[in-house]
């Protein structure tokens, strides 16, 4: 029976009959025992079809067993509870079925895919790969080898990959080489490396569409290549908040299926000039101190960028430096309250409601161009979703997220109910406090308990945010902030030069920031030195996605849906139990590979 892209056969899995059955979006298969009833179904969509092979094909080693002209193998994504993650693991599975005549198995494999290039149309062919060999344990070379070319290699995706060198490099790469025939870009690495992407491909699309950056008002064009995170990090913040997962196989599944996930990307300037890009967090205080920390450890080679001795000195931070506050004055535009609030206990899953009612608002299709990026934003002056909102005083952290921002040690992140892609942010300010008090809000990140539910903490929904110092600031800690009092020594003069306040010549928006000429990150941490700082500094650093920022007063501006991930977002699991793959009939029980 063939209706369009219908066809429903029996076919044979090893020894049992099973009916078969392609409709438009699904691709089944149930058993049916001798008595023609029902058992177990399986039921794929075709959009999570991986690829169809004529033969018993086996991947890893590739071969083709039985290549019997009756025979065909069908690769789809398969499901597992990640045991911990709040998101599920993907799986290549694997069926092999058994026709009765060499011309239904041809009908199957055509059919099957036509229906996969029907469904599936951001399938990549062909992908840019950049693996940083020193990412995380500095196993990105073998991750990639081993779990994802093989993978790339059975669904007719073909890679460019380069092993980058240096820092920066996939980026300039990204800003200068010709990209022509590419669908998406890959990193095999950490935030690190997505940084790098995200960089070149923004700046690459602005400069094509010739938008300038520098301005926080303009709205910039969205990146047309998507982009891929095999993620061989430390933190890999990024992935595990679009995915659910942090898993290499998973995330190449999502490449090659063509998910597409939009996440809002926030652009940090400062006079009149950008700094970076964030999507993670722009946070000063007590992250900034963490960061400027780890890098004060670079004597320890890839172990410092080391997850959970991050985490260690985050505690040591807390603890040692306990007494930290700092003095600011933060500005912030408010998002509009009608659409979601950072308190709703709600989470940004896969398909979320207010991103999807978001992509109407931010990209309203133009009856003049008919074009889905072709509208604008509200400029920031003339936005009329609220006035400036302006607070002053001491702070212990003032953070600003894009999303929820969660990672392997903080499930549910930052700020739990942040969306990837409603074109806003959360604003997280945590007023000076007792330091125990501030362990609580960090310790609840941990756990499931409401870090925002204390009397010290304040979280906003926002559009824009402003940081600056009061003007009656203390000069004896400026000086002090500057490294002018805790020592001599080259590696101080260093980081005065890092972070801008010296060398004046620094670019703004060269990506440099922090690194000296051949791109090594300058040491940022003397001033915060617990055993040679003699006063606790006034001022703290920016730390951007793991960046030092070379500047303390910034303006950040949120862009709704700037760049495209390969991904789907946070897939709920009690959703997936309940239309499970696998539905046994005999049971009428659900159940979940
Ligand atoms: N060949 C290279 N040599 C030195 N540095 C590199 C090279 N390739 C990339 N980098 C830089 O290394 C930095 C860290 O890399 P990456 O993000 O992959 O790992 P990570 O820091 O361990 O992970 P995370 O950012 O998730 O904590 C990046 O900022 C990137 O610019
Ligand atoms: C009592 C101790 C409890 C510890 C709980 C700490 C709370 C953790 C909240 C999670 C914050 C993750 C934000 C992500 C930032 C990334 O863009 C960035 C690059 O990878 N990572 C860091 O800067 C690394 C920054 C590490 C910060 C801890
Ligand atoms: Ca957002």
């Amino acid at each position: 029976m063939e209706t369009d892209l219908c066809l429903e056969s029996s076919l044979w899995v090893g020894n049992k009959r099973h009916r078969a059955v392609l409709t438009g979006w699904h691709f089944k298969w149930t058993e049916v025992d001798k008595k023609n009833r029902d058992k177990k179904t399986v039921s794929v969509p075709v959009s999570e079809v991986v690829g169809v092979e004529e033969g018993r094909v086996e991947i890893l080693p590739r071969k083709s067993a039985e290549d019997t002209d009756k025979d065909f193998t069908v690769f789809y994504v398969k499901r597992s509870s990640s045991g911990g993650s709040y998101g599920l693991l993907w799986r290549l599975g694997r069926i092999q079925f058994s026709c009765p005549s060499r011309a239904l198995r041809d009908q199957w494999t055509k059919q099957l895919r036509t229906a996969l290039k029907t469904h599936s149309p951001l399938r990549p062919h062909k992908l840019l790969v950049f693996i940083n060999p020193f990412g995380g344990k500095g196993k990105g070379r073998q991750i990639y080898h081993s779990l994802v070319a093989p993978l790339f290699e059975l669904a007719g995706i073909s890679c460019h990959v380069i092993v980058t060198e240096r820092a920066n490099q996939a980026r300039d790469h990204l800003l200068k080489k010709d990209l022509a025939g590419f669908d998406g870009v890959v990193c095999v690495g950490g935030d690190g490396m997505f940084s790098e992407l995200l960089h070149g491909l923004i700046g690459r699309t602005q400069q094509e569409a010739g938008l300038c950056e520098n301005d926080p008002a303009v709205t910039l064009q969205p990146c047309p290549l998507h982009i891929g995170i095999i993620p061989a990090g430390s933190t890999d913040c990024v992935c595990y908040a679009t995915v659910g997962v942090v898993d290499p196989v998973t995330s190449a599944l999502h490449i090659i299926i063509g998910d597409s996930q939009p996440l809002d990307v926030c652009s940090v300037h400062h006079a009149s000039a950008l700094v970076r890009y964030s999507v993670s967090m722009v946070g000063y205080g007590f992250y900034g101190d963490v960061l400027a920390e780890s890098e004060k450890h670079r004597w320890m080679g890839p172990l410092r960028y080391d997850y959970s001795v991050r985490f260690v000195q985050c505690f040591c931070t807390v603890v040692y430096l306990s007494n930290r506050s700092y003095a600011g004055i933060v500005e912030y535009l408010p998002a509009d309250p009608l659409f979601s609030s950072p308190r709703d206990k709600t989470r940004c899953l896969s398909g979320c409601s207010v991103c999807s009612r978001s992509t109407e608002r931010l990209f309203p299709q133009s009856s003049e161009s008919g074009s889905l990026y072709s509208s604008h934003f509200s400029q920031l002056s003339a936005d009329s979703e609220g006035e400036w909102v302006s607070v002053e005083g001491r702070f212990r952290c003032v953070s600003l997220t894009c999303m929820s921002s969660s990672c392997a040690r903080s499930p549910l992140g930052l700020s739990p109910s942040a969306h990837l892609a409603d074109g806003t942010g959360d604003l997280i300010l945590v007023w000076d406090t007792h330091p125990l008090a501030f362990l609580k809000f960090l310790h609840r990140h941990t756990s499931t308990q409401d870090q925002f539910d204390l009397p010290f903490v304040e979280v906003h929904r926002v559009k824009a945010v402003r940081f600056s110092l009061p003007k009656n600031r203390d000069e004896e800690g400026q000086e002090e902030a500057r490294g002018a009092s805790v020592g001599t020594d080259e590696e101080e003069r260093g980081y005065v030069d890092a972070i801008g306040r010296v060398d004046s010549q620094q670019h703004l928006a060269d990506g440099t920031a922090g690194r000296d000429q051949t791109g090594k990150q300058k040491t940022a941490a003397p001033f915060l030195c617990g055993l040679c700082c003699r006063k606790p500094p006034s001022e703290s650093v920016w730390n951007c996605d793991g960046e030092i920022l070379p500047f303390t007063e910034i303006l950040c501006r949120i862009h709704g849906q700037l760049v495209r991930l390969y991904a789907r977002g946070i897939e709920d699991g009690a959703a997936i139990d309940s239309c499970s793959q696998e539905i046994d009939e005999s049971t009428a029980r659900c159940s979940r590979y």
